[in-house]
């Protein structure tokens, strides 16, 4: 369990805000930050670090205090065995992929976990490779594999997919899950793409402002609690179009267009663009804005 009450003054573009922010992680649990941008979710993902220090409260987990204000403590990264993947891969160019790990090795730690984590995230044939001859989702495996070097307590990523076209990024979600549950650990992401949140996450946190507006499973925030899970997707409105007392609502879902019959209240406020979420509820379609 890791115990999170921080409050942090940011300077936003709009002037203060107060990140204020109160949650449990359970272990093993993975949990989602969710917000626009500007929200705090990068804020706390350094917090959590020790990148950046809170004006007040405390980060505690089962075993150790990482951050008490009251108590003065508050200890540097190394000390919290926490790992870290963000947007960009962060890889050390001029090392091979199987040194890139190695290199975060404890001084006590012995190798066989790098053998281990190449052969989990299939990094077999590209070991011997430096960063520069990989593709963005090669990179991003080495830097997931590298993040857990140390089995951390706390798994934290900063939307580390999102320069990753479609395909990539469904692969490495399925490494993500893989690590996760072989590992046990307790997961932290931050991501904005809805498919993924439903794919990946136990619990999600909505931030706005600096604030926790909404928290619960995915199915719950995004209103689909009640829907079969076997019959969900999520896609983005590509056109909404009147016919008779119906509306024909466009939808691309992956690489495919979809067209879905809306009754007018389901319609109102769908604009193209909008992301929608598409259920069964006893066999008839649904459609929800979320
Ligand atoms: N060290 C700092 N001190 C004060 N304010 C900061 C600091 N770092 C960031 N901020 C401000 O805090 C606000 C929240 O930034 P943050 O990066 O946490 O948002 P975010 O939700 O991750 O956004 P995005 O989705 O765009 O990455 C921003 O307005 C930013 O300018």
């Amino acid at each position: 369990m890791i115990d999170i009450r921080i409050r942090k003054n940011l300077q936003s573009a709009q002037g203060r805000m107060d990140l204020h922010l109160d949650m449990s992680l359970a272990a093993g649990q993975f949990v989602t930050l969710f917000g626009a941008s500007g929200a705090g979710k990068t804020s706390t993902l350094r917090m959590l670090c020790g990148l950046m220090t809170p004006d007040a409260g405390h980060i505690t987990t089962t075993q150790k205090t990482w951050f008490d204000h009251r108590r003065h403590i508050n200890l540097p990264p190394q000390q919290r065995n926490i790992g870290y993947v963000s947007q960009d891969y962060a890889l050390f160019p001029n090392m091979t992929v199987r040194k890139n790990l190695e290199f975060a090795l404890d001084k006590k730690q012995s190798g066989t976990i790098v053998d281990e984590l190449i052969d989990i995230v299939e990094l077999g044939e590209l070991q011997y490779r430096k960063p520069g001859m990989l593709s963005g989702g090669q990179q991003q495996r080495v830097a997931l594999a590298r993040a857990l070097v140390r089995k951390p307590d706390l798994l934290l990523l900063d939307e580390p997919l999102s320069a990753l076209d479609r395909e990539m990024r469904e692969k490495l979600q399925q490494y993500i899950l893989d690590v996760h549950r072989k590992y046990q650990l307790t997961t932290l992401l931050i991501s904005h793409d809805v498919g993924e949140i439903m794919k990946l996450s136990d619990r999600l946190y909505e931030i706005q402002d600096g604030r926790i507006v909404r928290e619960g499973t995915p199915a719950d925030i995004f209103g689909l609690g009640k829907s079969s899970a076997r019959f969900r997707f999520t896609g983005e409105v590509t056109g909404v179009q009147k016919a008779d007392i119906v509306y024909i609502v466009t939808l691309r879902i992956g690489h495919d267009q979809v067209k879905i019959i809306a009754d007018p209240s389901e319609a109102a406020d769908l604009q193209p663009g909008d992301k929608v979420a598409v259920a069964s509820k006893a066999f008839n379609p649904v459609i929800r804005k979320i």
